[in-house]
């Protein structure tokens, strides 16, 4: 019988997703999140025509020549402008960032003035217009600056406020319980006894999930025993994903599939093909979403990048695409790829023209946790890809 393709696995995944449930937060507390409505912008600005330069508003649209002269007649501060009115030969000192008088259409800097009491004279030209930023320069009330589904970053959520949004209405962020289990397992920071190693996965899963924008809920370490592992599954409670760990594959102790049959999991697929990942499983407990990673390392991690993180984006109502592909060039050789998708750990170089390079890691075993921490790329083999020389390019993805 021949897998699933991963493409088809991860639409299996995405299928049926409603429009998230959204909540209102402050702008300080809102980069990372979704936006659930079009943002439009509450206010103009600047709100006013803004001087940018430390210098002096003159009188007029013309520009100034060496020799023009004004008289001061009052200062524009930013945060308390010039309240008089100015008239012909007559200029108002300001400061970046004040309002600039509507008589006056230029500002000179002071860098390029001469004052003597409240007498100026221009030792430079200033092009008429010049040093002003227009009242609506950057945006104006109405704009819709940020689609509904922007994720907030640092940059965006500096504009919203800006926009005048003191809150924003944003999606929730899905749960997601991660569940270890395997009688070999000890939490990380105890020491192993005999035929043990520290569940490690975890760590990286949970870190994976809240970059996505999701809540990691640990619920620690199941053994491998039906009774116990469905006391856990049962304590992921209303979590919006229940993501499993190990068990997954086909060994006498592998039981979460079993386990989650007997819960009533509406499977959509268990086993794909890719590689590292093939035993990934993907279904519905009721409401609940439940992604079966596989145990090695490598796989859990994989996988998570490539099911778990675009499901939770989904869940938020996130549209944009999470696979930013791009292409290097084979500093060694590939060997002919098998029958299922590739997505080898590589490291990235620069030749001497500066042309993007990659090398796989000498080996690609599931289990390699320190190759995959030293990797900075995932290189996508197709299934069955032929060989190919150094000097060829591949499609990576970085990580
Ligand atoms: N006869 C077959 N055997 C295996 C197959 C197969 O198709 N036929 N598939 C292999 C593949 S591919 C993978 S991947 C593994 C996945 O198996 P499981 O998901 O059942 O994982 P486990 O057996 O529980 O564990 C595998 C490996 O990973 C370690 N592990 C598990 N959990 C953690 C954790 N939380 N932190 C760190 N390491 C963990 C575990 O100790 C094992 O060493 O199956 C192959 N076998
Ligand atoms: O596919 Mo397994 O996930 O290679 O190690």
């Amino acid at each position: 019988m021949s897998l699933m393709p991963a493409e088809t696995a991860l639409a299996r995944v995405l299928e049926g997703i409603s429009p998230p449930a959204e909540e209102i937060v402050a702008i300080g507390d809102a980069v990372g999140r979704v936006l659930t409505r079009d943002l439009a912008a509450k206010l103009t600005q600047p709100p006013f025509n803004a001087s940018a330069m430390d210098g002096y508003a003159i009188y007029g649209s013309g520009p100034a020549s060496p020799g023009d002269c004004w008289t001061v007649v009052g200062e524009a501060a930013a945060g308390s402008g010039f309240a008089g009115t100015v008239g012909p030969g007559e200029a108002v000192r300001i400061f970046t960032g004040a309002p600039v008088p509507p008589a006056c259409g230029t500002v000179v800097i002071q860098e390029n003035v001469t004052r003597d009491g409240d007498a100026l004279v221009a030792d430079q030209p200033t092009q008429g217009g010049a040093n002003i930023r227009p009242a609506g320069n950057d945006f104006a009330q109405g704009d819709v600056l940020l689609p509904r589904s922007h994720r907030l970053d640092a940059h965006s959520a500096t504009l919203a406020a800006a926009m005048g949004h003191g809150e924003v209405a944003v999606a929730r962020q899905p749960v997601v319980a991660i569940l270890a289990t395997g009688d070999e397992l000890v939490p990380p920071g105890t020491t192993p006894g005999p035929d043990q190693i520290v569940s490690s996965n975890p760590v990286g899963i949970a870190a994976l999930v809240a970059r996505a924008g999701g809540v990691p809920r640990d619920l620690g370490i199941a053994p491998d025993r039906k009774d116990a592992l469905a006391a856990r599954i049962v304590a992921a409670g209303d979590a919006d994903i229940l993501v499993t760990i190990g068990g997954a594959s086909v060994g006498d102790h592998d039981l979460v599939g079993p386990v989650l049959k007997d819960q009533g999991l509406d499977l959509a697929f268990w086993k794909i093909a890719m590689r590292p990942g093939k035993p990934l499983m993907f279904g519905r407990l009721g409401e609940r979403r439940v992604l079966g990673l596989p145990g090695n390392p490598v796989s859990a991690l994989v996988t998570a990048r490539v099911f778990l993180v675009p499901l939770i984006r989904a869940l938020q109502g996130e549209t944009a695409e999470t696979r930013v592909p791009e292409t290097a060039i084979l500093a060694a050789p590939l060997e002919a790829n098998g029958p299922r998708l590739h997505l080898m750990r590589g490291k990235l170089g620069r030749r001497a023209d500066g042309a993007l390079t990659v090398t796989a890691m000498s080996s690609q075993d599931s289990s390699l946790l320190g190759a995959l921490a030293r990797s900075d790329c995932l290189i996508r083999r197709v299934a069955d890809a032929p060989a190919l020389p150094a000097g060829e390019p591949v499609e990576i993805e970085r990580l």
